[in-house]
């Protein structure tokens, strides 16, 4: 499918997107346009979250994660003592869960690998990929220089995460505007802001999750049902209350996965990984691990909305939940692994680059233009990330 382009989304002016603002996007003519003489130079910036890379990044990354305004909503001056509260808080628990992935975590090299197998599926053009992360190493300014330095002739933006939140993709769009313009980088940009149906994706992940629902079947006492539990991040309920779209385009994604499956499957979707006092979206998927258990019901989680392994998986899937699954007595625990450079996943990469390159430049949604519906103010084709 061809994208529209950013500009012809119903109803929008070109001035009422935020994002073709906040990245430089320079350049007039179409994306289109052959570089003659050589396939042309496009940069691809991976945006993900990062972890600590040794035991003593702990603490400074909990610290950069919670003194981001996206991430923790209170008055400026409020912040850094909170932040600073809450990562002492959690910096014990979370040396515990990186101790057991030998003290650091395994988002970046996973990552690189998933850049390099994108790369290899895109012969057609120069593509490099670069990987920007959020709150750890390489940080945006880094990469931003790096892209810079490269020349190339295009950018590609290319968010980690199928479905948009302004915690996650909105917040490395801002750091990636504040470090474009700190580096001098002025190239033409597409941003992808999501692609929570694109059906590659969607097909992709319908492989995985069929393979483990398959072998868990036939390890299973027969006579036991089998619950698959779509596990999302969870976020405060306030931020979705205030228009945030990623519980939506979960729901969206896990819909059209349960569709394109053609199973008659018992699922819910569910969310972990609550961090801060307030109230989370519900249900969390503790409660339908209780709920499995009550009804002796054996569950397959899946984890949605990641797509690379990284702590919530490993131990808070694999350990945590995995324990308490046990000492609740549900019958049988299983877990679908992310897709991490899962060819599947990578080509459905690869395919979004194309439409988002052939759309560009400005911002896109893997539909075109705005996927989302009109509740959501926070989605990017409608609000203003804000200048940093
Ligand atoms: C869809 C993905 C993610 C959303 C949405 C998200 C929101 C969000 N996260 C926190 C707090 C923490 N997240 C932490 C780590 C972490 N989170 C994601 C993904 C999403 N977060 C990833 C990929 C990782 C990296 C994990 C790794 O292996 O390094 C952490 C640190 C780990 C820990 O202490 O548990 C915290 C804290 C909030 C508050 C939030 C939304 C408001
Ligand atoms: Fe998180
Ligand atoms: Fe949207």
């Amino acid at each position: 499918m061809k994208f529209e382009r950013l500009n012809v989304v119903a109803g929008e002016s070109p001035s009422s997107t935020a994002l073709e603002e906040g990245v430089p996007a320079i350049g007039a003519g179409t994306v289109n346009t052959p570089v003659t003489g050589r396939s042309r130079k496009v940069a691809i910036v991976l945006f993900n979250l990062g972890g600590p890379d040794r035991p003593e990044a702990i603490k400074p990354f909990l610290m950069n994660l919670f003194l981001d305004p996206a991430i923790l909503r209170v008055p400026f001056f409020i912040r850094p003592f909170l932040a600073r509260y809450i990562a002492r808080a959690r910096v014990k628990g979370a040396t515990d869960n990186y101790a057991l992935l030998g003290g650091k975590s395994p988002l970046l090299g996973l990552t690189r690998e998933q850049a390099a197998a994108l790369e290899a599926q895109l012969p057609e053009m120069d593509a490099k990929c670069f990987i920007a992360m959020r709150y750890w190493h390489p940080f945006s300014l880094e990469t931003a220089k790096a892209v810079k330095a490269w020349e190339p002739d295009e950018i590609v933006l290319l968010p980690l995460y199928p479905h948009f939140s302004t915690t996650t993709t909105g917040s490395s769009l801002t750091a990636w505007k504040q470090a474009s313009v700190q580096a001098g980088l002025v190239v033409k940009t597409t941003t992808l802001c999501c692609y929570p149906t694109d059906d590659a994706y969607v097909r992709a992940t319908v492989a995985l999750v069929r393979a483990a629902y398959m072998k868990a079947r036939t390890e299973l006492d027969p006579a036991i049902p089998l619950r698959v539990l779509f596990s999302a991040h969870g976020l405060p309920e306030t931020i979705i209350k205030n228009g945030d779209p990623y519980q939506w385009q979960v729901e969206q994604t896990v819909r059209a996965v349960v569709s394109a499956w053609q199973a008659d499957i018992d699922w819910a979707i569910c969310y972990q990984s609550r961090a801060t006092p307030q109230k989370w979206i519900d249900p969390s998927t503790e409660s339908e691990i209780e709920r499995a258990a009550r009804d002796r019901t054996a569950v397959l989680v899946v984890p949605i909305a990641f797509v690379s392994e990284h702590t919530e998986t490993l131990v808070e899937l694999d350990v945590e939940y995995r324990d308490l699954a046990r000492d609740l007595g549900v019958p049988g625990y299983y877990r679908v692994p992310t897709q991490n450079a899962d060819a599947g996943f990578i080509a459905s990469l690869a395919d979004l680059v194309r439409r988002t390159l052939e759309s560009g430049p400005g911002l896109c949604s893997h539909a075109g233009g705005r996927m989302c519906e009109d509740p959501f103010g926070e989605c990017p084709f409608r609000a203003r990330i804000p200048d940093v």
